[in-house]
């Protein structure tokens, strides 16, 4: 993939810690040399949360659980059974990612606010837990007989080596994670889960492999902090200021990128820790007060971090260069005879409570068709859609396609098998190219990253937009959004779309450009059901009408025949266009 290689970052980062580690040479000051460690420990527990939160967009206020679970094994492992730290915490680092999996498992069930709190829930369970198992103190013995081997070299320089030395392995696979389609599946579920599932994207898998990562990483931090500082407490480990931590210096640095976190951690340890040393005396607490300042200070000045401020600074320029102008729209290529039905809906229902969205709706569509969906405001139309693709589940009734039932399939499983979907609000990724936003669609299909590139290149070539493909989404204007999710349900190569509404909001000019697109599809073997309140522009796109009213089917047939029928003008249309009709 263009501009993802991790080679240069990482060049960087190993040059930025090797000048980190010259400076614990020059400072003498053991104090110092601890805040030189503390600084990559803290970095390593932002940049884990960073996996896991910044990129999925779900909250997680419970980091400290890792954490903990990390430091509790390594101070316990070397108290108890004298277990090198060498090996506690590459331990540590197992029992991270096992606490992730067996915390993601019930946690991915909740959403939003309700997912961050459930999460608030583990570390303080923990807290209690620890204290009444008689852990409130837990020393690490000192070994005089064999430092090296207990990570006690009494040297603070060797402790800052080893403290960015798992930074190094903590930024390596977050750069992997970023640059890679783990990231972008990330970042489709942060912009809207269920499109993100409709695009083909295993939403539960991705969720829990960066869960079980970003555990993994936490607790090696945890492990880490127990060996330099060689007493764990529960509060110390398991508290809310860890949590908030690892949150705050992702937030502040820059959440979804991987410098965000090293920049909250360089900027914020040093303050946090000074004032807590100078003045914590006077003013306990001082730490969190400063911390609270400095988010609000960013959310004021640099809402998303000031990574993201800065790059900006840097990129206005050429952010606001004009548009290239779009090429002519592609000709319709002669379109191939109508082939079998490729999808047969069969009695249909959907019903919420007493309402029903869709009632014993039955109808077929063939293989090279554009069949268009009409009907009033609450008709019913996208929840069609929506069974149709796996969003929800039918009260009754049969969805088959190219003869084989779609029962109980999951959205991801019903794209994999070629049906593709675009929705009536565009969800772009603002901050990614139209290429990245359009090679989500393309894993899929896709098992290489390059390939998913090739065919996101294709996709884009396809709806005419391969002069946009470098620029950020959220540059471009409305027309080449809709475009942009066309392309992206054209990546995974469906035999069969659903546009629901692909031209609203757009001008006369905008909407002929994609009705033209549209009209290419059935030559490139894909089917079309599209939903469309635009008359003008379905008459002269669809072969048939289906007419929906109250979530039944009202009737269905040719464009022109069907707009003349009583039942169609009476439901829909409404007597003003029946006189226009009579006059046209
Ligand atoms: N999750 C839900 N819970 C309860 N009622 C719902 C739900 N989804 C849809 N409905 C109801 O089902 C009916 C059909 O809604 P639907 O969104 O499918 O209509 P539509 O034809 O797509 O409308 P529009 O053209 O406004 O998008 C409406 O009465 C709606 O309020």
């Amino acid at each position: 993939m263009p501009d993802r290689s991790i080679l240069r970052p990482l060049g960087l980062f190993l040059l930025l810690a090797l000048g980190w580690l010259a400076i614990g040479f020059v400072v003498q000051d053991a104090y110092w040399r601890l805040m030189l460690t503390l600084v990559p420990i803290w970095g390593l527990l932002a940049v884990s949360w960073n996996i896991f939160s910044g990129y999925s967009g779900l909250v997680s206020f419970g980091h400290a659980a890792f954490f903990g679970l990390g430091a509790y094994l390594v101070a316990l492992g070397q108290a108890r059974f004298g277990l090198t730290p060498w090996l506690g915490i590459p331990l540590a680092t197992v029992l991270g990612g096992a606490a992730g999996a067996a915390i993601g498992y019930p946690t991915f069930r909740l959403r939003g606010n309700y997912f961050a709190l459930a999460m608030l829930a583990y570390p303080l369970m923990l807290v209690s837990l620890f204290g009444w198992m008689g852990f409130q103190e837990v020393s690490v013995p000192l070994h005089r007989e064999a430092p090296g081997w207990y990570m006690q070299f009494g040297d603070g320089r060797i402790d800052i080596a080893i403290a960015l030395a798992l930074l190094t392995i903590g930024f390596a696979a977050s750069l992997l994670v970023e640059r890679s389609r783990f990231g972008l599946s990330l970042l489709a579920i942060k912009q809207n889960e269920l499109a993100a599932e409709a695009a083909g994207i295993d939403t539960r898998r991705w969720k829990m492999r960066a869960m079980v990562l970003s555990g993994a990483l936490a607790a090696a931090a945890g492990g880490f902090y127990a060996v330099v500082l060689l007493v764990v407490t529960p509060n110390s480990v398991f508290g809310l200021v860890v949590s908030a931590q690892a949150m705050i210096l992702s937030l502040f640095g820059g959440a979804g990128t991987v410098w965000g976190p090293l920049i909250g951690a360089v900027v914020l340890v040093p303050l946090g820790e000074t004032l807590q040393a100078e003045l914590g005396h006077i003013l306990p607490g001082i730490q969190g007060v400063i911390y609270g300042i400095a988010v609000i200070v960013v959310i004021l000045a640099a809402p998303e971090g000031l990574y993201w401020k800065l790059r900006d600074l840097r990129r206005r320029a050429p952010a606001m260069a004009a548009a290239e102008a779009p090429p002519a729209p592609p000709a319709a290529a002669l379109r191939p005879p109508l082939g079998a039905p490729i999808l047969e809906v069969e009695g249909l229902s959907k019903s919420y409570g007493g309402v029903h969205a869709v009632s014993d709706v039955s109808f077929s569509v063939r293989a090279g068709e554009i069949l268009g969906i009409i009907g009033p405001n609450g008709a019913g139309k996208t929840t069609l859609f929506n069974l149709l693709n796996g969003l929800v589940q039918p009260s009754q009734g049969s969805v088959r396609y190219e003869g084989q039932s779609l029962a109980g399939l999951r959205p991801s499983g019903i794209c994999r098998r070629g049906i593709g979907r675009t929705f009536q609000v565009v969800r772009a990724f603002p901050r990614m190219s139209a290429r990245e936003n359009v090679v989500v669609g393309a894993f899929v299909a896709h098992g290489t990253d390059d390939a998913a590139t090739r065919a996101a290149d294709a996709a884009l070539a396809q709806v005419g937009l391969s002069h946009r493909a470098g620029a950020a989404a959220g540059t471009l204007t409305n027309r080449e959004l809709r475009l942009m999710e066309l392309a992206r349900a054209l990546a995974a190569g469906p035999k069969l779309v659903l546009l629901d509404e692909p031209l609203a909001g757009l001008g006369s000019t905008d909407t002929e450009a994609l009705i033209a697109v549209v009209r290419t599809l059935p030559s490139l073997g894909i089917t079309v059901v599209i939903i469309e309140h635009s008359m003008p522009a379905m008459l002269g796109l669809v072969d048939r009408f289906l007419v929906l009213d109250n979530g039944r089917l009202l009737t269905e047939g040719p464009p022109q025949e069907v707009l003349r029928r009583p039942a169609v003008v009476e439901a829909y249309l409404g007597r003003k266009w029946a006189t226009a009709d009579a006059d046209g």
